[in-house]
């Protein structure tokens, strides 16, 4: 039997999957590493820290591997999109990677519609200028660094850095490109045209490689490292939400999938490049070849769990939690929570807005806000879902992965709030699944990723939406969505007392 291993390089950590040419998983391993937050709204990560925890991870699981080394035919990445890694001439990192989810570059977006203009931007890029893309985080850099600046040679995203540390070879790949807003995505190459308005040189922009292609195998450094032979093939990888869409089969027009990982995301199959939703959504190259999607995106999702987690219930974990949420009714007692942690990208672009708990009275307890928490994430993607209806997509199916796809509970929440039939495959880990798909699909084992999908992806598990709590849902989302509204101008005047 032979393998590849699919590495999803998420925001809380690497996850590693050995799949066999039947699509099982043989064996996983994931290994985390911090975010650093020096101020509210900054986010970023040690890219050294990612090499090393990919390399323990696959070293974990080559240690337990029973089988022969020799059959690993080939890797490939998923990863976390955006962030930006700036490196110099010798290709060493000249700072901390600024991730997704950093929002310090509010003015830098506002330059870059005075520089270009909105209509042209989206005529270009497909998206607006949102903080969390790498053109404004380059420009950040430019301004408030300029000594770093001067320094770089190329950028990166985090998935190609890590590639980059496998293989020796640089390379940016279309589904990642894509978010930096310097690419043309229609012609899937970069726009001299941006690069010149926003005096930025060219030559910065990596040489760009398809999703599936090979770049090479992987160097004799990091063969003694992880355990692997220096033969193993490396396939270039996409964007985790691309990856995340191939390992959950969204391979055609009418498929939706919602993934709530660090962030939560909505994304929709798209056969064009010349649909126009305005720039409501973001619209990015698929990882599978001449294909699109657009998407959603919730910027604290799983963060928002994970961050209730750590602050108020340290020591239990999420299915101690998720068991108090269950014994909660739908409304969690009269408690809705926005998940706003680090402002918010659809559908309020808006890097000033944050959390809040509204109706909290002395009766509630810890089941409560977890419950809270849950239905206030899910009915944030719900505005994702609410658009894409809005303009006339049929939604009543969804392919449901990352960490939140564990519990029964959210995925039900999810299919309430939805009012979809929620699927759950038999892996959570859909962006690492389709890693791993682009790798067998390299590797010659199948001759297509739909040949391949009919092969490796099963359904574990269909929720169906319950009548009665859709329509108690309903009734709350339109509170829900009062909440915004309401809140965001007492959060600008709240911003002058943040770290
Ligand atoms: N057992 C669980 N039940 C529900 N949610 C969970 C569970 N375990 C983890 N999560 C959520 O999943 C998130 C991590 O998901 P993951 O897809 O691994 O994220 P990323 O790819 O961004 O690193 C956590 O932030 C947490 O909120
Ligand atoms: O910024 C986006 C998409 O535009 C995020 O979805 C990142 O790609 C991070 O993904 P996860 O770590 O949450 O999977």
């Amino acid at each position: 039997m032979k393998y590849v291993l699919g590495i999803d390089l998420g925001t809380s950590a690497v996850k590693v999957l050995l799949v066999n040419q039947n699509g099982e998983i043989h064996k996983e391993t994931s290994k985390s590493y911090p975010l650093i937050q020096e101020k509210t709204g900054y986010s970023e990560q040690d890219p050294e820290q990612w090499v090393i925890q990919t390399i323990a991870a696959i070293s974990e699981l080559v240690d337990h591997f029973d089988g022969d080394i020799n059959d690993i035919e080939g890797l490939s990445f998923s990863g976390q999109m955006h962030g930006l890694v700036l490196l110099d001439d010798e290709h060493q990192v000249l700072r901390n990677a600024i991730l997704w989810n950093d929002t310090r570059t509010t003015d830098q977006c506002r330059h870059i519609y005075d520089a270009i203009g909105e209509k042209k931007l989206l005529e270009i890029t497909k998206n607006p200028a949102l903080e969390g893309f790498t053109l404004p985080k380059i420009l950040w850099v430019k301004e408030n660094e300029p000594h770093k600046y001067e320094q770089a040679a190329t950028f990166l995203l985090p998935k190609d850095y890590v590639r980059y540390r496998f293989t020796g070879r640089l390379h940016m790949e279309c589904s990642d490109a894509a978010g930096t807003l310097l690419l043309d995505v229609a012609s899937q190459s970069w726009s001299e045209e941006l690069c010149d308005i926003m005096d930025i040189d060219p030559k910065i922009c990596l040489p760009l490689v398809k999703s599936h292609e090979l770049v090479g195998t992987i160097t004799e450094e990091l063969a003694v490292d992880t355990g692997l032979t220096k033969e193993t093939r490396v396939f270039a990888g996409g964007a985790d939400n691309a990856c995340g869409a191939i390992g959950s089969g969204i391979l055609s027009e009418g498929k939706t999938l919602a993934s709530i990982g660090t962030s939560g995301v909505v994304l929709s199959y798209e056969e064009n490049s010349d649909l126009d939703f305005e720039g409501k959504v973001h619209y990015f190259n698929h990882a599978k070849e001449n294909a699109y999607y657009t998407m959603g995106v919730t910027l604290s999702a799983g963060h928002s769990l994970s961050w209730f987690k750590e602050v108020f219930a340290e020591g239990k974990d999420f299915e101690e939690l998720l068991a108090e949420a269950n014994q909660v009714p739908i409304g969690s007692n009269g408690l809705l929570f926005t998940p706003y942690l680090a402002g918010e990208r659809t559908p309020y672009a808006d890097a000033v807005i944050r959390s809040s708990f509204i109706g909290m009275s002395d009766s509630h307890k810890l089941g409560d806000f977890v419950r809270a928490v849950l239905e206030g994430i899910t009915f944030s993607l719900n505005e994702s879902i609410h658009i894409f209806r809005e303009n006339g997509k049929k939604i009543d199916t969804i392919f449901s992965v990352g960490g939140g796809a564990k519990s029964e509970l959210w995925m039900q929440i999810q299919a309430d709030i939805f009012d979809a039939d929620i699927i759950k495959l038999e892996t959570e880990q859909g962006p690492g699944m389709g890693a791993a798909m682009l790798a067998g699909v390299g590797c010659g084992w199948y001759e297509s990723l739909e040949a391949c999908a009919d092969r490796f992806l099963e359904k574990n598990q269909v929720f169906k939406p319950n009548k009665e709590s859709v329509k108690k849902y309903r009734r709350l989302y339109e509170i829900y969505r009062k909440v915004y509204g309401s809140t965001a101008a007492l959060n600008q005047e709240l911003k002058e007392f943040r770290k």
